[in-house]
């Protein structure tokens, strides 16, 4: 099948999604190629590959610029669904950076797999309707001499941002801001990426282990969902790390839901989101206490927010609405936002911005990218992030413990 990338005006496109026998598990099916996409959870889910069409926005319009290529996408294409479930028919697999600047992407692969409720397809898109992929399974090559620099110097120097932002904080210029840190990771030889997906979704079952041009990870956080016009999000803010004595965690638990700290945190970033979602919604379902999630490395204040779509928005206009939340970047957002481009010294490039896929009829899901890491051209390299929402009684030593915890995931997938 030809590939075509366009970056201009959308090519018309065939595709054509039918039912399969259960063809294993998804991730399984990706070849050794860089152009593999990944979103799964709990073994459902969509992989793809190829490359049908592709397109780069950048700037603050990034998301409408997007939206708008998508909808000229949909518009030439022919589509023949014999599956009809989310995930099935049209799709494009998309990251986006944190900022306005370059490196977000939309793919729309040649070759999409997909599981829904015991349900799975092979959708097919190109320029005219072509043979059905034959698929089969590989087993990735695991990372080989993998070093972490995670200097002391630079544990420091957050440390200090930490507490240069507390300060700014208690002086009333803004009420929280979330601050990140990277850590590099070295391969002996080029990365399989396969490798960690796969012992991301094996370890992290519950969260969506994703995968778009390099950029991977293990996210527990949805920022939207859109599906037959009901509107999800989960937000979560308000972290502890877990200890690996069970009743000692279940008690940790119990603290996190109590602490006065955790939880104005997770108030401002639930309201963020709320009130980015309530011109688009009706009937819409803001918990007043938030439950404890539990993950194998840390556990989370978690609030479900949900309402029903009263306009045409689609699920990329609904991203532009919430980018960035209040849990990765803080309140008020334009001060956050201005913080952190002042005293960071990272660039976040795809971290902690949206991950995900939208459809043809402008359904989709999209995550944070967070527990996540940006592979290197090169694939000899690998860049880790993770960051903490900072409040005025943040302490930078535990701010510092807790982003430590957030690295685990792909620490591990990559050692
Ligand atoms: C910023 C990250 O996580 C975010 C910050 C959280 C917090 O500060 O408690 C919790 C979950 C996420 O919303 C990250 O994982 O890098």
């Amino acid at each position: 099948m030809s590939t075509l990338a366009t970056d201009g005006r959308p090519e018309p496109l065939v595709v054509r999604s039918r039912e399969i026998e259960d063809p294993g598990a998804l991730l399984a099916l990706l070849p050794p190629t860089s152009d593999a996409l990944a979103w799964v959870h709990g073994g459902d889910g969509i992989v793809g590959w190829g490359r049908a069409a592709s397109y780069s926005p950048d700037g603050d319009d990034r998301f409408d610029a997007a939206d708008d290529w998508w909808a000229e996408v949909v518009d030439a294409s022919v589509v023949r669904d014999e599956v009809e479930l989310p995930g099935s028919g049209l799709v494009a697999f998309g990251s986006f950076t944190f900022a306005d600047g370059p490196g977000s992407v939309l793919t729309v692969p040649e070759v999409v797999v997909g599981r829904r409720d015991g349900r799975c397809w092979v959708t097919t898109i190109g320029l005219s309707l072509g043979p059905s992929p034959a698929l089969s399974t590989s087993t990735p090559t695991d990372p080989s001499g993998t070093l972490f620099a995670d200097e002391p110097g630079r544990r420091d120097d957050w440390a200090a941002t930490v507490e240069a932002a507390v300060r700014r904080i208690q002086s009333g210029e803004l009420d929280k801001v979330v601050l990140a840190r990277s850590v590099d990771a070295s391969f002996e030889e080029p990365l399989d990426v396969r490798s960690p997906l796969a012992r991301l979704a094996s370890a992290y079952p519950s969260c969506w282990t994703f995968h778009v041009d390099g950029f991977f990870g293990s996210t527990p956080e949805m920022l939207v969902r859109l599906q037959g016009g009901l509107v999800t999000s989960r937000v979560l803010a308000g972290t502890i790390r877990r200890t690996g004595d069970d009743a000692r965690d279940l008690s940790l638990a119990a603290s996190l839901a109590r602490s006065s700290k955790d939880l104005e945190e997770h108030e401002y970033a639930v309201r963020s989101v709320a009130d980015a979602l309530a011109p688009h919604c009706t009937g819409m379902n803001v918990p007043e206490s938030p439950f404890v999630l539990h993950l194998p490395n840390v556990m989370h204040l978690a609030t479900d927010v949900t309402g029903v779509l009263r306009d045409d928005a689609g699920v990329l206009a609904l991203v532009a609405s919430l980018h960035p939340s209040a849990a990765v970047g803080g309140t008020p957002t334009a001060d956050a936002v201005r913080v952190i481009a002042e005293i960071e010294q990272l660039d976040r490039g795809r971290y902690a911005g949206p991950v995900g896929w939208i459809g043809a009829s402008g359904d989709g899901e999209w995550g944070i990218g967070l527990r996540s890491a940006q592979v290197a051209p090169d694939r000899r390299g690998a860049r880790l992030f993770a960051g903490c929402g900072i409040v005025a009684d943040s302490s930078p030593a535990d701010e510092l413990a807790e982003a430590d915890a957030k690295l685990i995931p792909v620490r591990d997938a990559l050692a």
